[in-house]
């Protein structure tokens, strides 16, 4: 038995991640959150969404709101709410703004949902989750980001469409910012078990290119249908399952760390992580020697632009 809220359930991903956890059978309520004045738009979503349930025969209690106060009791809040970057635009020009809206909504979080597990999605969103959990003031395995999962799946999409395997023979992880300084591990990257660098076929895979489409996925998606909806709804909906069915596994998702992976940390990034019903817990890792310098890199940038975004919210007031 489980609820799940979702803010931000007006907007695109919002909306698709609920349609998608409500086949969660963990999920027996689920609470659709919106800005105040959208009451209509949430009623009519419940509506078309009880449609489907009838359809499949899904049983659950859905409800709506526009007051934050309503996450209590929740045990999964994601939030998806806060702009989307137009064709053009990098994800961190969105920051001081969607951080205002995170700040906000972490502390009501905070407050009224105090034992939650709290799922940020907004952009750019290893700097929204370490708002969420300044804000928030939970503990750090109870907040994390959807980080570099996404980046994931679509390269382990690219690599299995090359081998030309079932995408469940591939294992790989993107590691660091959900953005340009995201970075690949090939060290920990197999087929069918077989680490792809033993593989005859490995020096033929197209390394760079594969990566050059995964940077740019969320661009070419907003350039040419406006908004990436199905791979972050689904990408939400595997983390919602593998924590309500108390899985353990382990998802790259975006957590704070310490000095967990080589001594780098102090920000909350795209690491590799075990998620069961307690939360999200990094797990400390060994890398080589190149991939220590891509995300070493990757974290000083992400920390640096937390610093500054914390510091804009504090002026603010
Ligand atoms: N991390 C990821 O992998 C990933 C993937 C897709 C989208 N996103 C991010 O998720 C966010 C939502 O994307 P979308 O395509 O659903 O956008 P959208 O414009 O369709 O929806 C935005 C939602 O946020 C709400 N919102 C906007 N401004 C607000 C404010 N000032 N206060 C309160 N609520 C506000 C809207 O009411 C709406 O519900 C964006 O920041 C986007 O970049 C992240
Ligand atoms: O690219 C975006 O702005 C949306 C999201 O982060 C994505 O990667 O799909």
């Amino acid at each position: 038995m489980a609820k799940v809220t979702i803010i931000g359930a007006t907007g695109n991903v919002g909306s698709f991640a609920a349609h998608t956890i409500s086949e969660i059978p963990h999920v027996t309520e689920m609470l659709l959150m919106g800005r105040p004045g959208r009451e209509n738009f949430l009623e009519g979503c419940c509506r078309d969404m009880s449609d489907s349930f009838a359809a499949r025969g899904t049983q659950m209690r859905l409800a709506h709101s526009t007051r934050l106060v309503d996450v209590e009791g929740s045990d999964i809040i994601i939030c998806t709410s806060g702009a989307p970057r137009q064709a053009g635009q990098d994800r961190n020009d969105l920051a001081v703004a969607n951080a205002r809206v995170v700040a906000e909504t972490a502390e009501i979080v905070g407050e009224r949902a105090p034992d939650a597990l709290l799922l940020m999605v907004t952009n750019p969103v290893d700097v929204m989750t370490a708002v969420a959990l300044k804000y928030s003031e939970l503990e750090p395995w109870q907040v994390f980001g959807l980080g570099t999962h996404l980046d994931s799946m679509r390269l382990k999409a690219l690599i299995a469409g090359y081998f030309k395997v079932h995408v469940s023979e591939v294992h790989t992880r993107i590691i660091g910012e959900h953005g340009e300084s995201m970075v690949p591990l090939w060290s920990a990257t197999t087929i069918g078990g077989i680490q792809i660098c033993n593989l005859p076929t490995f020096s033929g895979i197209p390394h760079r290119e594969m990566m050059e489409t995964v940077r740019s996925s969320g661009q070419f998606i907003i350039k040419n249908k406006g908004a990436t909806v199905y791979g972050p709804g689904e990408a939400i909906a595997t983390l919602v399952r593998t924590i309500l069915g108390d899985e353990n596994r382990i998802l790259t998702v975006s957590g704070y760390i310490k000095s967990e992976v080589h001594g780098i940390g102090d920000a909350c990034i795209g690491v590799p992580a075990r998620l069961n019903r307690k939360g999200v817990f990094p797990v400390p890792i060994r890398l080589e020697e190149q991939e220590v310098a891509g995300f070493k890199a990757s974290v000083d940038k992400i920390r640096s632009l937390t610093a500054e975004v914390l510091e804009r919210l504090e002026n603010d007031c």
